[in-house]
């Protein structure tokens, strides 16, 4: 006999906007500005791809969306809760193993589960291996597991591509899609373009201070032209003016909660990400089982025998 359950998990994200207002931030006070005067949103569902040349600020405008570091003035606001951040450079300098190190963080991170990402990022063979043994390669892999962990609702990679394997780096843009799709904030620094590819990748740029949207870091593209996917001038984009109408946004968040009723406009508040899912079991595991999804947040929503 074989049980058929579809399952929903309800509302597990909280969506919302992050708003940068007048972000400015200098290391020292009397050195020039690193980032001057950013406006920008970050909307859910978005994936962000951020370029500039080197010494740009790119490292800094990431951790100054990560928390880690303060704006000078300006506010950054509505910044999601769980935010996942992998570094340009992962600190080895720890007494851990890799195993150690991930088990260590997915406590500070809940009980998260690291197993799936060490497979997924091809670390089965790090795993006994010490911290400060690492390659720079395999270093990054143990950055980009525990940012992703815990299931961020703010992805931020600082050049995840750099130095990965090819099998790796074909991963990442998958993964990226996947945050971006239960409504996450995917935002890389990427000298390499590893992200283009994706559908609705928005461009964003450091060009003298500035933050600049839908433009990479050649001047000739830069200017006026129109987001692809809403039509909206990048800089209006980048001030958030078109949140900010009636209209809900077209785009990857509205496709990500495709079939979700309700008004539109709730989607930017309140995620209702729903996926059904059939698991075929013993008929004797589904009373252990129906435990496990209630408490793990699933509702079953409907159960069906079959011979
Ligand atoms: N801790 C720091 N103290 C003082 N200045 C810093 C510090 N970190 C970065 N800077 C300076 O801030 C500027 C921006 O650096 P940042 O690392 O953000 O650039 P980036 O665009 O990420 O560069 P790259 O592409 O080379 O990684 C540079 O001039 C850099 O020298």
């Amino acid at each position: 006999m074989r049980l058929f359950i579809t399952a929903m998990r309800p509302d597990i994200y909280r969506y919302s906007t992050m708003r940068l207002t007048k972000v400015s931030f200098r290391y020292r006070r009397h050195d020039p500005f690193v980032i001057e005067e950013a406006d920008a949103c970050l909307t859910p569902g978005d994936v962000i791809e951020l370029s500039g040349v080197n010494g740009a600020g790119k490292s800094t405008l990431l951790r100054l969306l990560a928390g880690l570091t303060r704006p000078t003035t300006g506010t950054i606001a509505d910044r999601p809760e769980v935010v996942g951040f992998a570094p340009d450079r992962f600190p080895t300098a720890q007494p851990f193993t890799v195993t150690a190190y991930l088990r260590h963080m997915s406590r500070v991170r809940g009980g998260a589960r690291w197993e799936p990402w060490a497979e997924r990022l091809n670390m089965g063979h790090l795993l006994d291996t010490a911290l400060s043994d690492l390659s720079k390669g395999s270093a990054h892999k143990v950055g980009l597991a525990q940012a992703l962990m815990a299931e961020p609702g703010l992805l931020i990679l600082d050049e995840p591509f750099a130095g990965l394997d090819a099998d790796t780096r074909e991963t990442l843009p998958a993964i990226a899609t996947e945050v971006a799709a239960r409504g996450g904030i995917v935002i890389a620094s990427d000298h390499q373009g590893g992200l283009r590819a994706l559908p609705a990748v928005r461009q964003w740029s450091v060009v003298d201070g500035h933050l600049k949207e839908g433009t990479s870091a050649r001047p000739e593209e830069e200017s006026t032209e129109s987001h692809p996917q809403d039509g909206t001038a990048p800089q209006e984009r980048m001030a958030g003016r078109h949140e900010g109408t009636d209209q809900p946004r077209e785009g990857v968040v509205d496709r990500a909660l495709d079939g979700v009723p309700g008004d539109p406009r709730d989607r930017h508040v309140v995620g209702r990400v729903r996926a059904t899912v059939a698991v075929t079991l013993p008929v004797e595991e589904l009373p252990g089982f129906l435990a496990r999804m209630r408490d793990e947040g699933y509702q079953a929503r409907e159960i069906e025998e079959t011979g």
